[in-house]
């Protein structure tokens, strides 16, 4: 993690495709820790791979696990989302490759994203025969709009690059991964004469609804969740969803 002029680049490096599992979502937690307690000015956030940037998370945390791993694996990821979602320093996504359901929510989560052409991003939990959580249509909505949310997250929509930017998902298109951190870091040259503290003020301003959200019913929403996954027929779409990634892969 490269700490240039108090700028963070953060690059996933989870081979094959920075799925999310419960180590890597606890290193992505401390990392962000980490740069709050150094009082970075602005972090990029994005992924060694030259396709990927985040496949989500890693469905096998959640086909046939024990119950206590499923827990902690998702609160994990509620204490990565927390971290990121409410960051005192500016945030960007450089989106140099797909990034589906929860790669989607690391984008959505960061306030300025950049994307590389012909990669696809979206919610589309519902196409998996799962449901997105309500903190992230709630990040979508936030993004987008109440309307477009709506649309793209009962179809499960990926969104191509300049589809993306068409909806508002993204604010720019980069032709390739280095103008895409260039972009970053010119936004984050952009931000950086502001007063910190007014800045991150009004930040945590629009998100504190949606932070709350999860905060006041982390409990409630772990228990949607693994009430949710271990449906037998949940299980069952989960297993088939992994052999057809298998089978494409073979
Ligand atoms: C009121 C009710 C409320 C209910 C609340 C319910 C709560 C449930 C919450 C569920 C939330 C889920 C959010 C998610 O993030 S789910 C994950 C969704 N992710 C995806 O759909 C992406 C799947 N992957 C792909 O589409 C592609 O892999 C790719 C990212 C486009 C890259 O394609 P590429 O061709 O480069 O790579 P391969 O497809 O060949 O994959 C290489 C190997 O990686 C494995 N893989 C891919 N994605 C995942 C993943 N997400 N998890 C685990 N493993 C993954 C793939 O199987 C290949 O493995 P192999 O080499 O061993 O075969």
């Amino acid at each position: 993690m490269p700490l240039k002029m108090g700028v963070a680049t953060v690059t996933m490096n989870r081979p094959p495709v920075n799925s999310l599992n419960t180590e890597h979502l606890e290193t992505l937690h401390r990392t962000f820790i980490r740069l709050e307690n150094e009082k970075c000015r602005g972090m990029i956030l994005t992924s060694s791979s030259p396709t990927v940037f985040s496949a989500g998370l890693d469905i096998r945390e959640m086909y046939k696990p024990e119950l206590e791993k499923a827990r902690k694996f998702w609160r994990t990821l509620q204490d990565m989302w927390l971290k990121l979602y409410s960051s005192p320093y500016p945030t960007v996504a450089a989106i140099n490759g797909h990034a589906p359901a929860g790669g989607c929510l690391l984008s959505l989560s960061c306030e300025y994203r950049v994307i590389v052409p012909k990669v696809r991003m979206g919610l589309n939990e519902t196409q998996l025969g799962i449901v997105a959580p309500q903190w992230f249509q709630d990040c979508m909505r936030n993004a987008i709009g109440e309307r477009e949310a709506e649309k793209a997250l009962i179809a499960g929509r990926m969104f191509s690059s300049e589809e993306a930017l068409k909806v508002g998902l993204v604010d720019e298109i980069a032709q390739n991964k280095e103008e895409c951190i260039q972009k970053a870091e010119a936004f984050l040259a952009s931000q950086a004469n502001l007063p910190m503290l007014a800045r991150k003020t009004v930040k945590l301003g629009f998100r504190h609804q949606t932070l709350s959200r999860l905060l006041t019913g982390r409990e409630a929403d772990t228990k949607i969740f693994i009430d949710y996954i271990f449906q037998p027929k949940v299980q069952k779409g989960l297993e088939m969803y992994l052999q057809s990634l298998s089978k494409k892969a073979a």
